[in-house]
């Protein structure tokens, strides 16, 4: 144990030097990462509100997603680590008991941002307008259409991308046997202060004044020793169907990430990670929407975008996910049968040197259906360094690993990629 705490301890002092390598001068950064990070700062007016929650966005992905197969310790270390400067109280992670909730809490009630009046919340499920690009994985062109897509959206939809109708339907139905579990159950399962796994509210709660209406579970490598605390004699179901899902989602995710990469030239030396198992990082999270008394004043999953080099992302057959594109405001992203949806998160967007964006998205509730969404996130290894792979102009971005981002942002919370930019002459 004494070890353990000593480990960590070396880990935060290396950890700390590293970060004074930053090229924005220290007192500089830190008036900006308190500015950007005031977990319990009221807002004045909406707009500052808006500005808050932007910022907060890029926070999510980081904090909740990752996992290094291999070394689960090490990752849950490192988040542990990560999230011990900010640790979350309990109201910050018991979610609502929603199914004893007949009306819409003040706690959840948010208030409608120019945004949503413009899309107008009650439409956000019209057919009309701009949608993410749906690409057919066998498609001789898809390269160049995924390319076009992380441009212009990071994000599309895929179909025919290989992974078994059954893992999908088997996923769904496991997500759904969890939420659908009494709330005393769940909570066996809750996730610690500054844990990283098991049930809970989203990790972005605290740096948003209202709560989503919204429960999520979050898996990094077996998810056996959770799931045995809310079934102790029949959590095999659960470990295996997420395992599988966890397998098939690796591989195309590695397709994926292929592709991309030969995309932007990248050489076979920079992406010989990527058939490294077991040393990348990956995680799932199931979330949960339940029916709400009042969907156009709440809010599901708050605008963020995901850390990870890629997302891919199961929906059942319900509307919700949104995505934000300039000029077009938050477009839906309408559920498919047998289509997956994929974000490109900040890494991807680091590592291109900004020419794919990180796409920003955030989920809407519904008066009438339950949603369930079971996310895949992967990335490179906690060490790998990240900086643009391919140079055709100035890297817009500094060197650092995986590791620091992610410290980064658990510290700072929203902002991060401004707060590794290079400063430009
Ligand atoms: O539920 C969804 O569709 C999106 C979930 C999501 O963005 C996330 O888990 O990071
Ligand atoms: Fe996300």
């Amino acid at each position: 144990m004494c070890q353990l705490r000593e480990k960590e301890k070396t880990n935060r002092q290396l950890r700390e030097k590293e970060n004074t390598n930053f090229l924005i001068p220290v007192v500089k950064r830190k008036k900006r990462e308190r500015e950007l990070a005031q977990p319990h700062a009221t807002f004045s007016t909406r707009k500052e509100l808006k500005m808050k929650q932007e910022s907060a966005f890029t926070i999510y992905g980081a904090n909740q997603h990752f996992h290094l197969a291999s070394c689960n310790f090490e990752m849950a270390t490192t988040l542990s680590e990560a999230y011990r400067d900010n640790p979350l109280h309990l109201h910050h992670i018991i979610p609502l008991d929603f199914s004893s909730i007949r009306t819409l809490p003040d706690s959840h009630a948010w208030p409608q941002s120019e945004d949503d009046d413009d899309n107008n919340k009650d439409n956000y499920d019209n057919d009309d307008g701009p949608c993410i690009p749906i690409i057919d994985l066998m498609d001789p062109n898809a390269i160049e259409l995924i390319g076009l897509a992380c441009e212009q959206w990071g994000a599309f939809q895929l179909k025919n991308h290989g992974i078994p109708l059954n893992v999908m339907e088997e996923v769904e139905e496991e997500a759904k046997r969890l939420f659908n579990l009494p709330v005393n159950r769940k909570l066996k399962a809750l996730r610690s202060g500054g844990g990283a796994t098991g049930y809970g509210r989203a990790r972005i709660s605290p740096f948003f004044p209202k709560h989503m209406w919204h429960e999520g579970f979050t898996i990094m490598g077996s998810s056996c020793d959770d799931a045995k605390k809310m079934w102790p004699n029949d959590y095999a179901r659960f470990c295996n169907t997420m395992d599988n899902y966890q397998n098939q989602m690796k591989m195309l995710a590695e397709k994926l990430t292929n592709m991309i990469f030969n995309l932007l030239g990248v050489s076979e030396e920079q992406k010989a990670w990527i058939n490294t198992f077991p040393q990348l990082c990956e995680a799932v999270q199931l979330n949960f929407y339940p029916c709400c008394p009042e969907p156009n004043r709440a809010m599901g999953l708050a605008p963020h975008t995901d850390t990870s080099l890629l997302t891919i992302l199961h929906q059942n057959q319900t509307n919700g996910l949104q995505i934000f594109k300039e000029g077009a405001g938050w477009v839906p992203v309408h559920p498919h049968p047998h289509t997956l949806v994929v974000h490109t998160g900040d890494i991807l967007h680091i590592l291109s040197n900004s020419r794919f964006r990180c796409a920003l998205h955030r989920v809407m509730v519904n008066g009438l259906r339950q949603r369930y969404s079971m996310a895949y996130f992967y990335g490179p290894p906690m060490d790998y360094v990240l900086s643009p792979l391919v140079l055709h102009s100035l890297p817009l971005f500094r060197s650092l690993s995986v590791k620091e981002y992610i410290g980064i942002k658990a510290k700072n919370l929203g902002g991060a990629l401004n707060l590794i930019r290079m400063l430009q002459n």
